[in-house]
């Protein structure tokens, strides 16, 4: 965990979640807010079933200081009796390294850890702009679930973490769940829709609405993660296929500032998008038709005025 003097939070009980995470400074999207080492780490490739994972716990606990052991023993259960302790305490509180996805199953999220292999530690960034006396949150899910209607992300909760989420995702009223629920399958229908590829190349100007609405729908329901990163990232595709380097290398731009905000200078696959950000030409659908061909000089600047209006010309 970062040095005592620089923490920009502190961990206390909050009512009706149990431990939480809290901010004790302000922190801007982007901002590292902690990051960790594992205590345990099990390798799920080498070891056999749910046996083997909990001889490997068993094992690593046995090599640290009682101090760590101690701690690991007091972190929370929500499996009872169903599981042995040792193995509740790891599914209840251990991370996927290397998935993308603080504290708090929260389905609109004021942060996100990932794993940072260069130095083998958990990270923890601000999606938010973060008061002092915040709750820091992350989503408990998986980046499919979590963009899922309310009724599959409480199931999947109540399964895996056995609560009832009632964040400001959750909580709102019928009509504005209704609402939020409608945006999701929208958003799901429209990002399968960019997917599937043939609307890329047949109806550009389509492709580019879907995600600008995509980015819209998302920052409705206050949520702005690294899925940010690949709708962009579609749209510097849809581009670059039909010729149009200019508004591909502002996509590019963006994509590479949502990586960089979620998940540090460091994450992986930030090489692959500097390198099409300098050279969107390079990349293999580059010039699929001429139909958008634009030169690259006349790209605008992320900050300069005009500059929304200008990237989503094309879109239709
Ligand atoms: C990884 S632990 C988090 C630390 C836990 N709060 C503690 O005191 O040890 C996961 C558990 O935290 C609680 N929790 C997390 N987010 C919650 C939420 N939004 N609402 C209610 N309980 C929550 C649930 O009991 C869940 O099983």
């Amino acid at each position: 965990m970062s040095d005592q003097e620089t923490r920009v939070f502190e961990i206390r009980p909050i009512p009706g979640y149990g431990l939480g995470v809290t901010a004790t400074a302000h922190i801007s999207r982007g901002d590292l807010i902690m990051s960790e080492a594992p205590l345990i780490t099990v390798d799920g490739s080498s070891v056999d079933g749910v046996g083997g994972i909990e001889s490997s716990i068993v094992k690593s606990l046995k090599s640290l200081p009682k101090d760590d052991q101690r701690a690991y023993l007091s972190l929370h259960n929500c499996h009872g009796t169903k599981l042995s302790p040792i193995l509740g305490i790891f599914k209840t509180n251990s991370i996927q390294l290397g998935v993308h996805e603080a504290d708090a199953g929260w389905q609109v999220p004021n942060a996100a850890y990932s794993w940072n292999r260069k130095t083998s530690e958990e990270l923890v960034y601000a999606l938010n702009d973060i008061s002092p006396g915040e709750q820091i949150t992350v989503s408990y899910l998986d980046n499919t679930t979590s963009k899922a209607p309310r009724s599959e992300r409480q199931l999947k909760l109540r399964i895996s973490f056995d609560f009832e989420c009632f964040c400001e995702a959750c909580a709102r009223s019928p009509k504005e769940l209704d609402a939020s629920d409608r945006r999701r399958r929208n958003i799901a229908q429209m990002d399968s829709a960019i997917g599937a590829g043939s609307l890329m190349k047949s109806n550009p100007g389509k492709a580019l609405r879907f995600c600008q609405r995509i980015l819209e729908m998302w920052e409705k329901e206050g949520l702005r993660d690294v899925s940010e990163y690949r709708t962009y990232y579609d749209a510097f595709q849809v581009c670059v296929m039909h010729g149009d380097l200019a508004r591909a290398g502002a996509f590019a731009a963006l994509a590479l500032k949502v990586k960089e905000d979620c998940e540090g200078k460091d994450a992986a696959g930030l090489e692959k998008i500097k390198g099409l950000l300098e050279c969107p030409e390079s990349h293999p659908l580059a010039g699929t038709t001429s139909k958008w061909k634009t030169r690259i000089k006349s790209r605008h600047s992320i900050d300069s005025e005009g500059f929304e209006e200008w990237l989503w010309d094309r879109a239709e």
